[in-house]
């Protein structure tokens, strides 16, 4: 009996580089292979949701962008010792091919790997290639890519995949659209995987300031940052608005098919949620993310007409009560959105990744 191939991921810091590696783990496992996670501490906070199969190996957090001096100087010391530890594992697992999903929890076993020559590849969720993706860029044996385009360094091929979703996504892929009406209606409000203070500051504000009658039959949910969802759950029940406010929400799938409009960040896996689901969305970029990549992430549904982006610069409470407004009284408008955002949607995004492996696998000999 031959051995199963081993497919080690290293995914890390947010939900956006955990979610793409979720979704690639389930349908690998479906392929026969075994699944080895290499995440962080932070990364930890979303392997609930991964296949029990997958096994989970947590390595040391290592980051520029928190902590004081102190923590900072300890930095390379501890890519360094992440890079030994990963080293010695990968010289007895012998990873069939290694993926990294970008962020310095990738460090370690990327390094490892192209240190041992192991078939490796990377995958790059934003329009614009994250600091650690930049370096690796040129290391692996293959680039995938979530957007497309996204400028690469000179030399360098990369391929055009799209953001892989999970299962729970796809099982609502299409789901049919009610528009908006004289009937409850919801909406979605997403800030990330970590919630976004800007929403709290001006989603609850602009909501009050809708017509009477979309305000009677509107059911909203929130995604709040912990220390903001008492004020936001306050402000709602002050004002009779029958809101759900949570640090995170497990059902988005199909809270999402069951919104009539969504309010969000343009984070890699949000967009790529909202266009495989197909809604019609109000996108607000995360102004100072790396290389402003959030509004290239935006571009796709914009382009195709399924989203109105408001930069954060010009977010106010009335500016954003206009464009719900907009959205929620024209029916028609609103059921071109949803379909518009389809079009961009890429539910297929995780099958051509897992091709990109099997190839990388079959190249280096490994019949998977
Ligand atoms: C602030 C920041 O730097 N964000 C980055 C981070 O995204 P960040 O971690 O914020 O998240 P993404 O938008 O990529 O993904 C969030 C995922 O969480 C889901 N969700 C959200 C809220 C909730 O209550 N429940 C839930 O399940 C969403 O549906 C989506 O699938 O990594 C992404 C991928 O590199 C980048 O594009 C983002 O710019």
């Amino acid at each position: 009996m031959s051995k199963k191939p081993l497919l080690v991921m290293a995914a890390g810091g947010t939900g956006g580089h955990m979610f793409p590696a979720q979704a690639l783990a389930e349908q690998m496992l479906a392929r026969g292979w075994r699944v080895k996670l290499s995440t962080d501490a932070r990364g930890a906070r979303y392997i609930s949701g991964f296949p029990d199969a997958v096994e989970i190996e947590q390595i040391s957090s290592a980051t520029f962008a928190r902590g004081g001096i102190a923590a900072k100087l300890l930095v390379p010391f501890r890519i360094l010792g992440g890079i030994i530890s990963a080293k010695v594992k990968m010289l007895s697992d012998k990873p069939t091919v290694v993926v990294g999903f970008g962020g310095y929890p990738s460090i370690p076993a990327l390094s490892a790997a192209w240190i041992l020559r192991r078939p490796r590849m990377i995958h790059e969720q934003n329009g614009v290639l994250g600091r650690v993706n930049q370096v690796f860029a040129k290391r692996v044996d293959a680039v995938a890519c979530g957007i497309w385009p996204t400028p690469m360094p000179a030399g360098v091929q990369a391929f055009d995949t799209g953001n892989p979703v999970r299962a729970a996504v796809l099982e609502r892929e299409g789901a049919p659209y009610i528009p908006p009406g004289d009937y409850p209606m919801s909406i979605l409000v997403i800030g990330g995987s970590q919630g976004a203070r800007i929403l709290s500051d001006v989603v609850p504000g602009a909501i009050t300031k809708l017509p009477e009658d979309i305000l009677r039959n509107i059911r909203i949910s929130h995604q709040a940052r912990d220390e903001d969802g008492h004020r936001v759950a306050e402000f709602y029940s002050d004002h009779g608005i029958d809101a759900d406010v949570r640090a995170f929400f497990d059902d988005i799938p199909s809270r999402m098919a069951d919104a009539q409009l969504v309010i969000s960040r343009a984070g890699a896996s949000s967009i790529a949620d909202i266009s495989v689901i197909g809604r019609p969305s109000i996108l607000i970029p995360y102004a100072v993310a790396a290389g402003d990549h959030q509004t290239a992430n935006a571009r796709g549904l914009v382009d195709a007409q399924a989203a109105v982006l408001i930069p954060e610069s010009k977010l106010t409470i009335e500016s954003l009560a206009e464009n719900i407004s907009a959205i929620l009284t024209q029916d028609k408008a609103a059921v071109a959105m949803a379909a518009g955002a389809r079009t961009v949607g890429r539910p297929n995004a995780t099958g051509a990744l897992v091709d990109m492996v099997e190839q990388l696998a079959q190249k280096a000999g490994h019949n998977a």
